[in-house]
């Protein structure tokens, strides 16, 4: 590995040139470029369909891409694929997990894919366990979860090998509000000691609440990317957000819905 790239922190932590995904005839994500500093808080937004869980899915190494690269730290994800993926933990956007294990048997087994001793991964999955409140669930089956904290233990096992990129796809949906201020909690002070977080999410507050730079993805291309002040400029992000994506649906033909027939 390019071990003088991975710590030079002029070398973004992630970085997409003309990365470009096509399922059929349909450019799910088209000529998209992004460079996230290293030690940044970066949002992804868009609408519906988008492109953001594809391209996430591309940077975690979950999806190939048609055309393009993505370097982790100056790596390339393509040649160096296991270099690459060491250096990132992934909460992947639908909740597809090794549901019959429990919640403690589901982050052993995450350490251990991580290489992890195993003295290691017990004690930092107690203190993950202890940080998003999920001691007394840990010895249930991940199926017997509610959607918030199967979300809870996917988020710590993509963090249990302490990634210097953490790749998240909404990993605030379906979050309690007490548990989602601990997990930015966590995500901040990981932040502010030189992790780098790309998240994607709908909520327009919290992005611009939390994150120091966003891109607005709309039918797989980047229209805005910037500080959060460069992106929003006048207006609020959700503002600027609806502007970019064409503003609000044709609400208009629905009439037939207030005549309540039954
Ligand atoms: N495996 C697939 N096969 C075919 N089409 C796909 C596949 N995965 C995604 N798509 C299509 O690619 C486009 C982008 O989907 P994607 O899931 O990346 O959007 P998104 O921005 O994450 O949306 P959402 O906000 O609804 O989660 C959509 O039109 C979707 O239907």
């Amino acid at each position: 590995m390019d071990k003088a790239a991975a710590d030079d922190t002029d070398v973004p932590a992630l970085s997409l040139r003309n990365v470009t995904k096509t399922f059929g005839e349909l450019r799910a994500v088209d000529g998209v470029d992004l460079t996230v500093p290293a030690g940044s808080f970066y949002g992804l937004v868009g609408p519906n369909g988008a492109g953001k869980t594809t391209t996430l899915s591309i940077i975690a190494g979950l999806l190939r891409s048609d055309a393009g690269t993505v370097e982790i730290n100056g790596v390339d994800a393509a040649r160096q694929s296991r270099v690459a993926k060491k250096m990132i933990g992934v909460l992947p956007d639908r909740l597809r997990t090794f549901d019959r294990l429990t919640g403690r048997q589901l982050l052993s087994y995450y350490g251990a894919l991580r290489g992890l001793p195993a003295p290691v991964v017990e004690s930092r999955a107690a203190d993950l366990a202890r940080a998003f409140d999920l001691v007394d669930a840990l010895g249930r089956p991940v199926s017997d979860y509610s959607a918030g904290m199967t979300k809870k233990v996917m988020l710590a096992g993509a963090m249990i090998h302490s990634p210097r990129l953490l790749v998240l796809d909404e990993p605030f949906e379906a979050v309690d509000p007490v548990s989602s201020a601990v997990i930015l909690d966590i995500l901040r002070a990981y932040v502010d000691h030189g992790g780098t977080v790309i998240l994607s999410s709908h909520g327009m507050e919290l992005v611009e609440r939390v994150c120091s730079r966003v891109a607005v993805i709309v039918s797989g291309q980047v229209l805005a990317e910037g500080t959060i002040d460069e992106v929003r400029g006048e207006s609020t992000l959700e503002q600027r957000f609806l502007e970019l994506s064409g503003g609000l649906g044709d609400v208009e033909g629905l009439e037939w819905l207030h005549t309540f027939s039954a």
